[in-house]
């Protein structure tokens, strides 16, 4: 039998506890998550500043949110990929590149986010 079969369920508070200190860690871990966290500051305060409409928020809070999870997705995976080899393997290469690239393809789109709603705001 293996663990999945004989681990009880957590309850559901525990669960978001694992949740939360996961968000905590890997801030605290990937230099990457430090520098979406404080990107991510940075624009709600000039969100605020700017007082966005509620669609503009919408797109922007879209954009933080997606780049923060993909950077974790990102993350788990590297540690997956360490945990389970430390032999460079051509599909190992793959997967960590694929989870980088998902990161890259949404944090560009994030930015062209950020230029159409900012970019005329500061211009104007
Ligand atoms: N086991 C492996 N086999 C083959 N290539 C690997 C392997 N591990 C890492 N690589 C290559 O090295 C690159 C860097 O891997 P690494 O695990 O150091 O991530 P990283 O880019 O430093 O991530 P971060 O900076 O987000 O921690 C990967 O994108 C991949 O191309």
């Amino acid at each position: 039998m293996g663990l999945k079969e004989t681990k009880p369920k957590s309850p559901l508070n525990k669960s978001f506890g694992y949740a939360f200190s996961g968000i905590i860690q890997a801030i605290k871990s990937e230099r990457n998550m430090k520098i979406h966290v404080v990107t991510a500051l940075i624009v709600i305060c000039f969100g605020f500043y700017f007082s966005l409409s509620g669609i503009e928020w919408l797109f922007i809070l879209l954009a933080i949110s997606g780049t923060i999870t993909l950077e974790m997705v990102n993350s788990s995976i590297e540690r997956a990929i360490d945990l389970a080899t430390d032999q460079i393997h051509p599909l190992a290469k793959e997967a960590k590149d694929f989870a980088a690239g998902a990161v890259l393809i949404y944090a560009i789109f994030s930015v062209i986010i950020g230029i159409i709603i900012f970019l005329p705001k500061i211009v104007a």
